[in-house]
């Protein structure tokens, strides 16, 4: 293959960015901006500004980097639609999906890089080539003060823990080997990373780590309890009720908030290098869910006597902004000795956890072997043409929820709002959410027909989209509409509890009888049915997967074909970043 011959690259209507827009991977934005950048620099070689649209693409589909030789691979969409969107299914869903490869003639990936590296893009610091990745400015910078921050953290900057009320507290807590290593580096290191699936016990670790905290001789030291969304921060106080009691640690907050929001200034907060925050320690929760900006943003605030812990599962989907932080660290950092793996589940049943287990080492034969051995606690419903009639939990659970509403029994409500679950991979398209929300009220529209016209109809349950502060409300709290004495009423499960509202106050709401599996990350419910992303869609992947099982507690309900479940084990998300390869790089040139 061949560099393309230099067809006015920098003109999106023609060229190789036009013929990348054809094949539906480049969109108009990111030739636009890939023109408009070139234009100011005056770029005229056509491989370096179709690399620069890929590297604004990768971007917006989560990678602060891009590897050439992974263009090739890419799937062209040619009508620009997933099959998800278009609602069409793959006339031959064994047929292997063709790549952007058998499409387009790309150009050589190794002569590509040296033309980028030779570009004015990079000559002018748009572009960076390293580690055979080419980058955006904006993500090598804030990879490289991550690394740099990781990396000039010293165990002398910390205030010691004394070590007798730490053995104490490890000896009181009912620690598993691997969580008493992981209370012992939080005290002797910098920064831990504490990784482990639902379940293992994480918070567990981090309640002894507050115990061991709290009863230092002298000043307590100052902790700041983190999570990325305010639905995580809610919860870190739910499961830490009984250590955040006395008030010696201040309960958990976004991160956006710990570092103080500029508003409408996305990238700047009121702490940053110049005014560091102030705490001994800051434990970040729910860190697969950081990007790679916020996490620049935050390690720039800290200040070299702070003690970080981040904690998280690196297994499950990353982070909406773009990044893989979580696994670039656990990989990075992990020949340092910086990172506790906990894999002990004490809350799913067998079952559930080998199947999550070979979901992860993506086998998809033991996958399937699983799914089909005829476990109590395991269904699979082996179709592509998913229907209601597949679902009893899901109208039972509707049925249910309509029932304890018309009687006005809130707890009864909230209770079974956490017994079954129906996840989606996306919002809309045949195995979207939005269509099952509305199969899912015609069926109840037959027995109350109200359901089909009243918006507030009782027994809807709902999903909060927005935190609304004024209202106490988190985005993604969850709730449902009930009888109350004078009209229907919103109970709603919030962190500090059941808050009940007139429905009218509730500004960002929708149905919640289908639910997506990003906004499932967190939380738990007794019987999950998963309708599987078709054959062709993005969104059919190894993390997802992995992120709707792992809801489970008791039993999970697989819907989708044996091709879907098996593109789906072997497909894990490909992000690309540099973090990993910069940490490693420090460790071994380290002293
Ligand atoms: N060492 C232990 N001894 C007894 N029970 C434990 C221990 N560790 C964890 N548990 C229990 O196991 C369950 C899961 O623990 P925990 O909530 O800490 O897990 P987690 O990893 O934080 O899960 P998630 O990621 O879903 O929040 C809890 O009921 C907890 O009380």
């Amino acid at each position: 293959m061949t560099a393309p011959a230099n067809t006015r690259g920098t003109d999106s209507k023609t060229g190789p960015l036009a013929q990348f827009t054809a094949a539906g991977v480049l969109d108009d934005g990111d030739c636009l901006v890939a023109t408009r950048i070139a234009r100011l620099v005056g770029e005229e070689d056509d491989a370096a500004v179709l690399a620069l649209a890929l590297a604004v693409r990768a971007a917006r589909e989560g990678s602060g980097a891009l590897h050439l030789d992974s263009v090739a691979r890419l799937t062209p969409h040619p009508t620009g639609h997933d099959p998800d969107d278009n609602g069409q299914q793959d006339a031959d869903p064994a047929a292997e999906p063709a790549t952007l490869a058998d499409v387009i003639e790309l150009p050589e990936p190794q002569a590509w890089l040296q033309a980028v590296a030779a570009s004015r893009l990079a000559a002018r610091g748009v572009l960076h080539i390293e580690f055979d990745l080419v980058q955006l400015d904006r993500y090598r910078a804030d990879e490289r003060l991550i690394a740099g921050w990781l990396d000039s953290r010293s165990p002398d900057q910390l205030k010691s823990i004394e070590a007798t009320v730490l053995e104490d507290a490890i000896s009181a807590g009912w620690l598993n080997d691997a969580q008493v290593t992981a209370v012992r580096a939080v005290a002797a290191r910098p920064t831990t990373v504490l990784t482990g699936g639902p379940g293992t016990g994480k918070t567990w670790t981090v309640a002894a780590i507050l115990r061991a905290l709290r009863f230092q001789d002298g000043r307590a030291p100052r902790v700041a309890l983190a999570a990325p969304t305010g639905k995580a921060a809610a919860r870190m106080n739910e499961t830490l009720e009984a250590e955040l009691a006395d008030g010696s640690f201040d309960p958990a907050t976004t991160i956006h908030r710990l570092l103080g929001s500029i508003p409408r200034s996305g990238t700047r907060f009121r702490h940053d290098a110049r005014n560091p925050l102030p705490h001994d320690v800051v434990i970040v929760d729910e860190a697969s869910m950081v990007g790679l900006g916020l996490m620049a943003r935050l390690l720039d605030a800290l200040s070299p006597a702070t003690r970080l812990l981040l904690v998280g599962d690196p297994d499950q989907l990353a982070s909406v902004e773009a990044g893989t932080v979580l696994a670039d660290l656990v990989r990075g950092l992990g020949p340092r000795g910086d990172v506790v793996e906990l894999s002990e589940n004490r809350r799913s049943v067998p079952a559930i956890q080998d199947l999550a287990g070979a979901i992860r080492s993506g086998d998809p034969d033991a996958v399937l072997d699983i799914l089909e051995a005829g476990h109590p606690e395991i269904g699979f419903t082996e179709t592509d043409e998913p229907a209601l009639g597949h679902m009893a939990t899901v109208t039972d659970q509707a049925r249910h929820l309509r029932a304890l509403a018309l009687e006005g029994d809130i707890d009864g409500a909230i209770v079974r709002l956490g017994r079954a679950r129906l996840l989606c991979g996306r919002r809309s398209g045949p195995h979207g959410i939005r269509r099952w929300n509305r199969l899912v009220e015609q069926s109840l529209a037959e027995d109350a027909p109200e359901v089909a016209y009243q918006p507030y109809y009782l027994g809807r349950p709902i999903i909060i989209t927005r935190n609304d502060h004024g209202l106490g409300l988190a985005n993604g709290d969850t709730g449902v509409l009930v009888r109350g004495p004078q009209g229907p009423l919103a109970a709603i499960q919030t962190g500090q509890g059941v808050r009940t509202l007139s429905p009218w106050r509730l500004a960002d709401v929708e149905t919640m009888h289908a639910m997506t599996v990003h906004k499932a990350q967190g939380s738990e419910a007794d019987d999950v049915t998963v309708v599987a992303p078709a054959i062709g869609s993005r969104l059919l992947t190894r993390e997802l997967l992995y992120t709707a099982t792992t809801r489970a507690r008791r039993r999970l309900t697989i819907i989708g074909s044996r091709d879907a479940i098996r593109v789906a084990v072997m497909t894990p998300i490909e992000r690309s970043s540099a973090l990993t390869e910069r940490l490693l790089e420090r460790c071994s040139s380290g002293p």
